[in-house]
C-alpha cells in the first residue's frame, strides 16, 4: 500500500539545509500494525506528515497503492487524504464549541456526504469506541480517554486505509494509555491498517513490526 523510496526531507535553518529524513526506506502493507519509535527530534512527525499526504516537499519517492504520489496535484491529494488516512494526534485536536457527533462528522462535511448520511456513519463509528451514549455531549466536559475515543471515532469516520497515530497516549494515565490501546488492537484486527508512532517502548506489543528512527534514519 505505501512504499517510500530513499526518502530525504531537509528545512533550511539560518540559510543553512538541514536534513530530518536522511534516506528513508519503508514499505507498509494493508493490515500491518506497524511502530515507528523514536526520540525527541528524530524527525518522527516530519515522516508522518508525509505518509499522511501533508507535506509533498521531498527528495525520494513515496507510491501509495504503486502510484507515485508526485503525479498528483494539491487538490488531488488533499482528496487522496480525505478519503484514505485518518489522523490521531496526542492532543487530540477536537474543536471544543462542537458536541461529540459535530466532531466526528466533519471529515464527512469535506467529502461531501448529506448531513443524513454523515449523521449514520458518525453514529457507526462511535458505537465502535463506545461512545453512542455521548452524541450530543460537549467535548470540554469529557475525560481524556473519552476525548481520545471521540478523536479515534473521527479518524475512523471515513472507513480509511491507514491511521496515523501520532503519540495516541501521550497525555493519557497508564489504565486509559491501555484501553486506547486495546482499541486500536480492535480496529486493526478488523483490518484497519495502524501506524503508530511513540518513543513508549511499551506500546511495541501491540506491533507486527517495530521500526527505529534515529537521527532521521532506521536503525
Ligand atoms: N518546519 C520546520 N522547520 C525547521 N525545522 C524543523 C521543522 N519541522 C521540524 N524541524 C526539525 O526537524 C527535526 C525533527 O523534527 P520532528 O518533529 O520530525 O521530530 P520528532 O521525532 O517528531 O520529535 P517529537 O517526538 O519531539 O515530536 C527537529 O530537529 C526539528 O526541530
Amino acid at each position: 500500500m505505501i512504499k517510500l523510496e530513499d526518502i530525504k526531507k531537509s528545512f533550511q535553518i539560518n540559510r543553512e539545509d538541514f536534513t530530518v529524513l536522511k534516506g528513508i526506506n519503508l514499505e507498509i502493507h494493508s493490515g500491518e500494525f506497524i511502530g515507528i519509535l523514536g526520540r525527541s527530534g528524530s524527525g518522527k512527525s516530519t515522516l508522518l506528515n508525509l505518509i499522511g499526504f501533508l507535506d509533498s516537499r521531498f527528495e525520494g519517492v513515496y507510491e501509495f497503492d504503486g502510484k507515485s504520489t508526485r503525479q498528483y496535484s494539491d487538490n488531488e491529494l488533499s482528496r487522496i487524504r480525505n478519503k484514505n488516512v485518518g489522523f490521531v494526534f496526542q492532543n487530540f485536536s477536537l474543536i471544543e464549541e462542537m458536541n461529540v457527533k459535530q466532531n466526528v462528522e466533519l471529515p464527512l462535511m469535506y467529502a461531501g456526504l448529506s448531513s443524513k448520511q454523515a449523521d449514520e456513519e458518525a453514529r457507526n463509528s462511535l458505537k465502535q469506541v463506545g461512545l453512542e451514549e455521548f452524541l450530543g455531549q460537549s467535548v470540554k466536559v469529557l475525560s481524556g480517554g473519552q476525548r481520545q475515543r471521540v478523536a479515534i471515532a473521527r479518524a475512523i469516520v471515513n472507513q480509511p486505509r491507514f491511521v496515523i497515530a501520532d503519540e495516541p497516549t501521550g497525555a493519557l494515565d497508564s489504565k486509559t494509555s491501555y484501553e486506547i490501546m486495546e482499541l486500536f488492537k480492535e480496529l486493526n484486527q478488523k483490518g484497519v491498517t495502524i501506524i503508530l508512532v511513540t518513543h513508549d517502548e511499551s506500546l511495541t506489543s501491540y506491533c507486527n513490526r517495530v521500526m527505529h528512527l534515529l537521527d532521521g534514519e532506521f536503525s
